[in-house]
């Protein structure tokens, strides 16, 4: 069944509906699933070990194995923070972001509903995502681009793999709403987060933190938040393993925006549940670059009755973080996944994070997404002949 976060109105599973026509909000898909937890052991590590909680057609799955990605202690942050930190590395999806977790759920229903078009607004992922698997289930894919704002490797990807690229003169929200419209009018399938199907793929990332830290919930969980799916998808997923039983704590849900884009943050220091959208959306985390996010209430939810937290960062902020991952840990991710690293910084310096918690930073995208501010992030290549004794002098100078 779906139902309406806000008045509880349900609609049925194969209704195709993207907010509540009572109330305006938005809607999720409950499920119901008795399995005891050893049910997933010997299964391969992708987002379909967990299929009983997947609510489509496992006859009509679309997969290219995502899901099951790194789960990387990061000792010598952590040390430096005073924290037990994990990284949760999503740019190691097959597009290289989160959002092939949702897409892959996403284009099941659409396949079980028998669409033949998809279509979604994009800062960029979500359409990289998007024109990947419409490839795969052989379907039409449509997206929506604000011009000049998206990053050049989710362009290439979303041209690559196919899809009917529309570079729209206007921002992400101001896309978002247009392609809605096209959705209501059926000429295609929505496959934003605002399609609930959506965030039951993304849930997925919730449910293998607590596997992987064998079968218990960290003390906090940190992510970017742009459009506000993804804290809203981990906290259900969380919440389907605690009521399931399978953990016994949850954590507290900590939303990162960017000082330019920071709607939610600006509700949560007014402990209001409604936010005021920002019509100039700026950062150059372009993937949080978002003023009206679709999930507000359901993220809102999730930070209050997880006791979590919500902060802005700064660009420079982002960047620096973006580089320590990078240089300290090895770790390659796009800058808005880097807000949850600065996010982190932040919080336990003004000591909202306590010393020796147990941190599990969600980082959404690789470091080749946005290879423009990665270069422009690092030292340039040195000319140089190709000659034994002048690489010598350079490297003993460097040294
Ligand atoms: N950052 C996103 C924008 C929101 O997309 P959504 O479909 O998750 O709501 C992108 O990559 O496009």
């Amino acid at each position: 069944m779906i139902k309406c976060v806000s008045c509880g109105k349900a609609f049925e599973n194969n209704e195709i509906i993207y907010t509540c026509d009572e109330c305006g909000s938005v809607l999720e898909v409950e499920i119901d699933v008795d399995v005891p937890k050893n049910t997933f052991d010997c299964r391969r590590n992708t987002l379909w070990k967990y299929k009983e909680f997947m609510p489509v057609d496992e006859k009509k799955i679309v997969s290219l194995d995502e899901g099951g990605t790194p789960f990387c202690k990061c000792n010598k942050i952590g040390e430096d923070l005073g924290v037990d930190l994990y990284v949760k590395v999503e740019g190691s999806n097959p597009t290289g972001s989160f959002k092939d977790r949702g897409m892959s759920v996403g284009v099941t229903k659409a396949m079980e509903l028998g669409v033949d078009t998809v279509g979604c607004a994009s800062t960029g992922n979500t359409s990289a995502s998007l024109a990947a698997y419409a490839a795969r289930a052989g379907l039409r894919s449509i997206v929506l681009l604000p011009e000049g704002k998206v990053a050049l490797g989710k362009l290439a990807q979303a041209m690559f793999h196919g899809a009917e690229v529309l570079s729209v003169d206007g921002n992400f929200d101001e896309a978002l709403k247009t392609v809605s419209q096209l959705a209501l009018e059926k000429y295609l399938y929505l496959l934003n987060s605002i399609n609930p199907y959506r965030l039951e793929g993304q849930k997925s990332i919730g449910f293998e933190i607590v596997n992987d830290l064998g079968w218990e919930s960290p003390d906090r969980i940190i992510l970017p938040v742009g459009n506000a799916g993804n804290i809203s998808a981990i906290w259900k997923g969380i919440s389907e393993f605690y009521n399931a039983g399978y953990i016994e704590d949850k954590p507290m849900m900590t939303g990162i925006q960017a000082v330019g884009a920071a709607p939610i943050v600006n509700a949560f220091n007014k402990k209001s549940m409604k936010i005021d959208p920002i019509t100039n959306p700026e950062t150059i985390a372009t993937a949080i670059r978002i003023g009206d996010p679709v999930s507000y209430t359901k993220a809102l939810n999730a930070i209050y009755d997880s006791e979590g937290y919500a902060e802005t960062v700064t660009d420079d902020e982002i960047l620096d973080a973006q580089k320590l991952l990078g240089r300290k840990e090895g770790i390659g991710i796009e800058p808005a996944s880097a807000a949850s690293i600065a996010g982190l910084k932040k919080l336990r310096e003004s000591g909202v994070i306590d010393k020796g918690e147990k941190i599990v930073c969600v980082v959404t995208g690789h470091l080749l997404k946005d290879p423009d501010t990665a270069i422009k992030a690092s030292t340039p290549p040195i000319k140089v002949k190709s000659d034994v004794s002048e690489l010598k002098k350079i490297l003993e100078n460097n040294n």
